[in-house]
């Protein structure tokens, strides 16, 4: 059931999306002939000779073990009652699985596609052992719908239709059901293909799709996806509604169990006002011709839009100022600034529309149709007595003027009873919505936690126009990367917006950041791709899922972010070299770290610029960006050699330390076994200040050296209070935990010197020991496919290494002779085992874990967290259901003041009972 089991996983292809932008560059590129579309990538692996699964030196790289796949001989799952009703693709039914819907308005085309992955998982032994050691068999597997890949987005305008066409035809999307990697041109279109779609140009355009694609639209009803899409987003993606008032961002968290009633105002070309009070049950109150199309219609919306940022309104509209002679009226309540009627100051002026400035013009009637739209849906709040309002449509188009110029005129006309949210995904919504009403795909069924999104190299420039076909592979980014970056320096340094807070006021003033300019791609697309991992889970351990953030540091702080962007950018020249080394140092690797930088730099400059362009931004989400953007650029594991050498290095004087640790007492060993984990942290390739001092000493040099430099107190030292319930206190000995979980982090001393020890006690006290570890390489941290080498080769030197990893099943002998049949090794050892944690990153969302990971929590009753990615950054204020133990070497002086007040080098060793 290798299909069907397809281990959670993050995709390290991300695709590109389909890029699109209008400015001036564009045009330079345009002319040579640049294929600007950038497409899905599915060749990432097939077209840079890496040959697939092995690496140099023959071993099996772990790539997208836990991607979704899709088994088409295991299909009979589909008839399993157990579970409740799951949904399955069954690939071998190729005619009706469609990969495509749309939202064909007045004004703009809406395509949501989905992907399938190729199977690309290593079902190396390691998942064996741990699926029959965990007791993970497809019978008492979570129920989920057998679906997996990735949700894109894209728009083109209606009037060009046949671009539209194009991009569908050049990505096979109509075809359906094949796997669009694999699609074959010379096969025949699929007779039966029939796309959903919603929106008038369903209907309008239904016989061109029959003429060009051959494929039939199945016409869904536009209110119907409107309110299915906004339910689904605002149920599945985390962070989709946020509010925008006075240029300040802030995402909200919805409850799933309170969401309804809420009144959903689509702003398209027209507008919509939906009273929304569950799945399928709304009703359409009220709506307006006053919408997107009327701005659009009088202009370029790009033009338009950037216009209006330096426009003054007073030059035109008549203000009540106006009127009663630069005086409130302040009896019922108007300001002198407030405007009594747009335009109005036209008709006094005696002048001509042409005498007007085009600025003024542009946000006279910006705030026109913003303040309408946002009067009239108050009013239908009050009408129903709704609170909520959720904005969508593109006449939005993320603005933030726009944003706030509605949400100050719901806050003034409800007097602060309703409140307007924005979404995400604004223009989506109907597309969306249509997609969803294809059953088979179980979207429906999907959940926050199963959902990552990814912003592929394309998302910094994303906006305007789409030409030409998509890019299909890696050769094809990086040459786009070099040329685009070439002809458009001003989108590798992008024109900074206006800082938060000076986008405008809202409210009756004209927007204070005058003559600041727009991103030269005014129009950005602030969405990525979803990828859908139906199988991963919410870590069961934690004590409040709803309540629990992983990042420590919110970027939101713009200090902080600056802070953050210098330490990454000043890093990125040493990573590219460690990278193309990795990579043998060819040309070709050249070529990818250089478009890796410039990718990752674009990333960064975009969210200085806009920092929540991306979703909510923490420090963990830039620390896996980053490490997505080497995998875009199919680095798979920039410092394998440098892992290699220190896991060498570290496993010839482990038993000189065994040795050492078995002639202490317990309380003596138990103390130095965690001043071991502290000291071996400091084995951080992610740390510059590390990184400078590995130059000055041997590994072996550098270890003993923290390791004496281990005085206690620690800055945050729990350790008496751990040393108790380990240990007990006046004779009392207490009863060993059960299991442990060991969340690991670097490679070399780091896991050799300070965990593998640390479990090795634990073991010996009779505790389970699962070793967590990486999906997916990040910087120097061990994965979990690595981890079994490792210990297997501790254990030569050690017996009780070798009896648990024995009976778990990890040593190679046991492997090959015993384990792969269920028997269970050595008895007469509890068992070591090692599950990969469903990351990439050297920090961990535990929302967002392994279905390996979720079963062997399941029976543990210790948690101990180690490293900063994984115990600071992120999980720091983390709780949980059973016993913490937290453990990090500060390696960054800026955190170190922060989290802890005291300074870089400063440990923290933080225990937690259970909660
Ligand atoms: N790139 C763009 N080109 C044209 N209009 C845009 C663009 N981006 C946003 N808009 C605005 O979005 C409106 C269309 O919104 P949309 O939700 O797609 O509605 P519809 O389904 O009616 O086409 C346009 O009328 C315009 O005001
Ligand atoms: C990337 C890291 C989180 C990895 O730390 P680890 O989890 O290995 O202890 C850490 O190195 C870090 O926060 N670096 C920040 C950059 C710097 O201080 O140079
Ligand atoms: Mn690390």
């Amino acid at each position: 059931m290798a299909g069907l089991n397809g281990d959670p996983f993050l995709g390290i292809d991300d695709n590109i999306e389909k890029l699109q932008y209008n400015n001036n560059s564009k045009e330079a590129i345009d002319k040579e002939g640049l294929v600007v579309g950038i497409g899905e990538d599915s060749s990432n692996n097939k077209n840079n000779n890496q040959g697939g699964e092995k690496d140099m030196a023959g071993n099996s790289i772990h790539r997208s073990g836990s991607r979704p796949q899709l088994d088409l001989s295991k299909a009979e799952i589909q008839g399993n009652s157990e579970e409740r009703d799951p949904t399955i693709l069954l690939p071998n039914q190729t005619d009706d699985i469609s990969h495509l819907a749309l939202d064909i308005g007045g004004s703009l085309i809406k395509l949501v596609y989905f992907s399938r992955h190729e199977d690309q998982s290593v079902d190396d032994k390691r998942k064996k052992i741990v699926k029959e050691r965990l007791g993970i068999s497809n019978g008492n597997r979570r129920n989920f719908p057998v679906l997996g890949g990735r949700l894109h987005f894209v728009k083109f305008e209606t009037s060009k239709l046949n671009e539209c066409l194009d991009f569908i035809s050049s990505k096979q999307l109509h075809r359906g059901g094949i796997d669009s990697h694999h699609w074959n041109s010379e096969a025949p279109a699929n007779e039966n293909a029939v796309i959903k779609a919603t929106g008038g140009g369903a209907y309008k355009f239904a016989d061109l799709f029959k003429e060009r694609l051959g494929v039939s639209i199945d016409k869904e009803d536009e209110m119907d996806c409107l309110v299915a899409g906004a339910n689904f987003l605002l149920k599945a993606i985390r962070h989709e509604a946020f509010t925008h008032m006075e240029g300040h961002k802030e995402f909200v968290q919805i409850d799933h169990n309170d969401l309804f009633p809420y009144l959903l105002v689509n702003i398209g070309s027209g507008v919509s006002i939906i009273k929304v009070d569950g799945d399928g049950k709304f009703q359409r109150v009220s709506g307006t011709n006053v919408g997107g199309g009327t701005y659009w219609g009088l202009g370029s919306f790009d033009e338009l839009l950037e216009l209006s940022q330096r426009g003054d309104n007073r030059t035109i509209d008549m203000l009540v100022g106006d009127i009663y002679g630069g005086m409130d009226y302040s009896k019922i309540g108007l300001s002198a600034s407030t405007i009594a009627s747009s335009f109005g100051k036209a008709i006094s002026d005696k002048k001509e529309l042409q005498d007007y400035r085009p600025e003024d013009i542009s946000l006279s009637l910006l705030r026109m149709i913003s303040y309408n739209i946002g009067q009239i849906s108050y009013l239908n709040a009050l009408r129903f007595g709704l609170k909520r309002i959720f904005f969508g449509g593109f006449f939005i188009r993320g603005h933030a003027y726009t944003m706030d110029t509605i949400s100050f005129a719901v806050h003034f006309w409800s007097k602060g009873e309703a409140q307007a949210m924005f979404l995400r995904h604004e223009g989506f919504l109907g597309a969306v919505g249509a997609f969803m009403s294809y059953q088979k795909h179980g979207l429906d069924d999907l959940m926050v936690h199963h959902l990552v999104e990814r912003f592929p190299m394309g998302a910094p420039y994303t906006g305007g126009k789409i030409h030409g076909p998509p890019l299909g592979d890696l050769n094809e980014k990086i040459s786009w990367m070099e040329k685009f970056v070439l002809k458009g320096t001003e989108i590798t340094a992008p024109v900074p917006m206006a800082p938060p807070g000076t986008t405008g006021l809202g409210g009756f003033e004209v927007p204070s950041s005058r003559g600041a300019t727009l991103r030269s791609d005014a129009s950005a697309l602030n969405v990525g791709v979803l990828h859908l991992v139906p199988t991963l889970e919410v870590f069961p351990l934690l004590a409040d899922p709803k309540m629990y953030e992983p990042n420590t540091i919110d970027l939101s702080d713009h200090k902080e972010l600056e802070y953050w962007f210098t330490v990454l950018s000043g890093h990125l020249p040493d990573l590219v070299d460690k990278a193309v080394a990795s990579e043998g140092g060819t040309d070709d690797a050249k070529r990818r770290g250089d478009a890796f930088a410039r990718a990752f730099s674009a990333h960064l400059a975009r969210l200085m610029e806009e920092p929540a362009a991306y979703g909510k931004l923490g420090l963990a989400n830039l620390l896996e960006l980053r490490e997505e953007c080497l995998r875009e650029f199919q680095f798979l594991d920039a410092y394998r050699s440098i892992k290699q050498r220190e896991n060498e290095a570290s496993l010839a004087v482990l038993p000189d330390l065994l040795l050492e640790l078995d002639h202490m007492d317990e309380e003596t060993r138990l103390l130095t076994l965690i001043e071991g984990v502290l000291a071996a942290n400091i084995f951080d390739w992610g740390s510059r200040a590390c990184v400078d001092f590995y130059h000055k000493g041997t590994i072996i040099e550098i270890y003993r050296m923290s390791r004496n430099k281990m005085q206690r107190p620690w800055r945050v030292d729990d350790f008496d209070l751990f040393k108790e319930r380990m240990l007990g206190s006046e004779g009392k000995k207490p009863r060993p935990h059960k299991r442990a979980l060991l969340f690991v982090d670097n490679s070399g001393a780091d896991i050799v010197l300070g965990m593998l020890p640390l479990a090795r006690e634990l073991l010996r006290r009779g505790t389970e020991v699962v070793l967590v570890a990486n999906s997916l390489p990040a910087l120097n941290d061990v994965t979990a496919m690595e981890v079994p080498d490792i210990v297997a080769e501790a254990a030569k030197h050690c017996d009780i290494l070798r009896r648990a990893a024995e009976a778990g099943g990890l040593l190679v002998d046991a492997m090959n002779n015993n384990s792969l049949d269920g028997s269970r090794g050595n008895s007469s050892s509890v068992p070591l085992m090692v599950v990969e944690n469903g990351c990439g990153s050297p920090c961990i969302d535990l929302r967002q874990v392994s279905s390996e990971l979720a079963a062997a929590a399941k029976h543990a009753d210790l948690v101990i967290l180690e490293g900063m990615g994984r115990a600071l950054h992120t999980n720091f204020n983390a709780r949980f259901k059973c016993e913490a133990l937290k453990l990090a070497m500060v390696k960054n002086q800026r955190l170190a003041e922060k989290l802890i007040k005291g300074k870089i080098y400063d440990c923290v060793c933080r225990y937690e009972p259970a909660t």
